[in-house]
């Protein structure tokens, strides 16, 4: 008896829970997409107090992973009383969630990087391209991106960017001799050399005896990015008390804002001096900007701090993804020097475009790279309009994310989700499948995708192409997972043995 009632009751729960779902989906009101206990005044900052709750604002994958199991598909997290976020976990979603942009893509992010600029309008003329909304987006944006979008104006970089990472694996026969190294600041070096030289056009020489020194204007560069990016997050969720007073957190990014401002500043003049002395150069992205009548010296400020802010840490937690994966499995890191080998005949040859567009596997493994570690959890819009994903209606204004790193590691898009298999992005090879166009989008997608994506690929392409063909690797640390500051950076040290091919 007591077996019959506990089988009917379940089996009426069971009922109960499909009769519950399928009203929902004719109802499919906002207030009924389902999601953490929010409370008032707190929302849901409960569920991420420290083991209290189930979540932690520094692994925004693992939450998104129990959101996903809990929830389903569409959640909806009222993170401050009347202050909603929707997750998405579906591509069918994510897809609808760009079809709504509209025609001035925003996100609700950098909020208070954008309260510091506003607050000093003699620097600068907008919160800068990262945080700006609306018309005034659409015309930085359109400027900005002219050196950046087409091919052949980013193949114009390849013969310098190949000499910066010559110098720097120059540099590696000597460095990879110390033990116990975490190579993600040698790679920061390298990423501020590129950004700095792409951007201002000018070597800061961050390779060099005096800028290794740890107060050098270099090394002060690469911590106040990572400061300004670690600060972030912190300061777009939750109560934003920073707008009636200096928090610690908001003095934080202040600080490492003015630093990177002055360097900004003071490399900008030094350049237009030089520019005055030097008119017969082929135009590089800067003096396109500085001759473009659209634009001023105070939007330009803002470019060049935007460029350091998003351009160092992206590829250099990228790139150190790539090492960690390529230096665990050694059948990959051989198929790859395989191809290096084919292309480069002599290690020491110049990076070509031709080279580049050869480089099939190379791309395959950075682009599973992004599809196991993406630099963010996935990309965030405000809706233009009202919306329904799975069913369930979301107003005009709501903020929306896609969970795109959590979604690709599920086994109904990917084989084996959790492995690193390069192989599944190439076209003839028996694991490749194509997956649904909005699952794998590290750089985002649309109007308001990364700018510089052609860019940075290039650039982890050359880097990978060059070392693997003079150096072996292997790795010599602990697995790693990703931590969430604004981007996702590797959780542990990057801990590498290099061994110089014959
Ligand atoms: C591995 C390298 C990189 C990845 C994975 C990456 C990824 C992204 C993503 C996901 C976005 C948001 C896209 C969206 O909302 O649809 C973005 C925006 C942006 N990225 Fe990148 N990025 C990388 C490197 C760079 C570099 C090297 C620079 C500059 C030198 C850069 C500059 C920017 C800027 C300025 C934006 C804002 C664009 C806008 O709002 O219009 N990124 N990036």
């Amino acid at each position: 008896m007591f077996h019959f009632n506990r089988r009917r009751r379940h089996i009426l729960n069971n009922c109960a829970q499909y009769v519950s779902t399928s009203q929902l989906r004719a109802g499919n009101k906002f207030r009924d997409i389902p999601g953490p206990l929010s409370l008032p005044v707190i929302g849901t900052l409960h569920q991420y107090l420290p083991f209290i709750g189930p979540f932690r604002f520094d692994r925004l994958h693992r939450n998104g992973f129990k959101k996903l199991k809990q929830y389903g598909q569409v959640v909806r997290e009222e993170m401050v009383p009347g202050v909603n976020v929707v997750w998405l976990f579906k591509p069918e979603d994510i897809e609808i969630m760009f079809r709504f942009e509209g025609k001035y893509p925003q996100r609700r992010s950098h909020l208070a990087l954008e309260k510091y600029r506003l607050d000093r309008p003699t620097v600068y003329n907008t919160g800068g391209l990262l945080p700006t909304n609306g018309p005034e987006w659409l015309r930085l944006r359109s400027v900005f991106q002219k050196g950046l979008s087409s091919p052949t104006a980013v193949q114009n970089f390849i013969p310098d960017v190949n000499d910066i990472i010559q110098e720097w694996l120059n540099r590696l026969q000597d460095v990879c001799k110390t033990p116990f190294l975490d190579y993600s600041h040698e790679l920061s070096r390298l990423f501020l050399e590129l950004t700095c030289f792409v951007t201002l056009d000018l070597r800061l020489n961050s390779f060099s005896k005096d800028e290794l020194k740890p107060y050098s204007r270099s090394s002060r560069l690469m911590e106040a990015a990572l400061t300004t990016n670690s600060c972030i997050l912190k300061t777009d969720n939750g109560p934003q008390l920073w707008r009636k007073f200096e928090t610690p957190l908001y003095k934080k990014l202040r600080k490492s804002q003015q630093f990177m401002e002055a360097v900004a500043i003071d490399l900008l003049s030094q350049k237009m001096t030089f520019f005055k002395e030097d008119r017969k150069k082929t135009e590089s992205l800067l003096e396109s900007y500085l001759s473009s009548p659209a634009l001023d010296f105070k939007d330009i400020i803002g470019i060049v701090c935007d460029f350091l802010l998003a351009g160092i840490d992206t590829s250099t937690y990228t790139t150190s993804f790539i090492l960690y994966h390529l230096a665990r499995n050694r059948l990959c890191q051989s198929t790859l020097y395989q191809e290096c080998k084919r292309l480069l005949p002599n290690p020491d040859s110049l990076i070509t475009k031709e080279i580049l567009s050869e480089a099939h596997y190379a791309k395959a493994v950075i682009k599973e790279t992004l599809r196991l570690q993406p630099i963010s959890v996935g990309v965030g819009r405000v809706l233009d309009r009202d919306a329904e994903f799975s069913n369930f209606h979301v107003p005009k204004g709501t903020v929306v994310v896609s969970q795109n790193q959590v979604s690709c590691r599920l086994e109904e898009h990917f084989v084996t989700p959790n492995e690193f298999r390069p192989e599944r992005w190439l076209k003839n090879h028996e694991l490749y499948t194509q997956p649904h166009p909005f699952l794998v989008i590290p750089f985002g997608h649309g109007a308001r995708s990364c700018i510089a994506r052609r860019l940075a690929e290039q650039n982890m392409l050359i880097f990978i192409l060059k070392l693997t063909r003079k150096y072996k690797y292997q790795w010599d640390g602990q697995l790693l997972d990703t931590k969430s500051l604004l981007i996702n950076k590797p959780d542990g040290p990057i801990s590498l043995k290099f061994e110089k091919r014959l």
